[in-house]
């Protein structure tokens, strides 16, 4: 197992309210746990794949933006945790992603343009995910997703409750998420 740097516990106001904020650094791999004080002994809990496009730009292509911010409001008002999983374009990197975004713009879906270049449509992996809930001691929690892999994927806690977390599509963003939802098996 890789070695695990962890960072000391700072506080982080937001527009959603103030949180705790946490660093786990895992080879070149920074993630974040973000979470309320107290945490519920059932807390709510988001793990949101890094997508620098939807989180920082604001960019209409995904619901990952607009995910984030609903998530974090949502865990503001009921306590929990938000695991902030820096595997960026479902862990192909960026500069993969705009490759695929490139295939994207000539008319190839979300998962078409991943096999192009070589990839499994998703390539992302949850260890990192469960080595911090369970730092946390978190054995129990509702999950915040409409991704079934993601629930097969946390071993080790027991998800409660899937609460779903749905994004109204706009006209940029409405193949990407037919194509998750037909091919992805997404719940929307
Ligand atoms: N390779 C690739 N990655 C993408 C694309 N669009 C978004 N992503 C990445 O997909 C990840 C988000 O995954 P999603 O499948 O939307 O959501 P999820 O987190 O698995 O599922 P939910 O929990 O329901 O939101 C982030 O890492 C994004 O960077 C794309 O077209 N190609
Ligand atoms: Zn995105």
């Amino acid at each position: 197992m890789k070695k695990i740097d962890i960072s000391q516990i700072a506080t982080l106001p937001t527009r959603h309210g103030t949180f705790k904020i946490q660093a786990f650094r895992e080879g070149d791999k920074e993630h974040l746990a973000l979470f309320t004080d107290p945490l519920p002994s059932i807390p709510l809990v988001r793990v949101h794949s890094e997508c620098l496009t939807g989180d920082a730009l604001g960019s209409l292509k995904c619901d990952c933006g607009e995910q984030l911010q609903a998530a974090l409001k949502q865990i503001a008002e009921e306590g929990g945790m938000l695991i902030y999983h820096r595997q960026e374009g479902r862990n192909i990197g960026l500069l993969n992603k705009v490759n695929a975004y490139a295939l994207q713009d000539q008319g190839l879906d979300t998962v078409a343009a991943n096999h192009q270049l070589g990839f499994a449509a998703d390539e992302r992996t949850y260890e990192i995910v469960e080595t911090i809930l369970e730092h946390f001691r978190i054995r129990q929690m509702r999950l915040l997703t409409n991704n079934p892999r993601k629930i097969e994927s946390l071993k080790g806690v027991e998800i409660l409750e899937r609460v779903p977390l749905i994004i109204e599509p706009n006209p940029y963003n409405e193949k990407y998420l037919r194509t998750k939802k037909e091919q992805m098996g997404h719940l929307l």
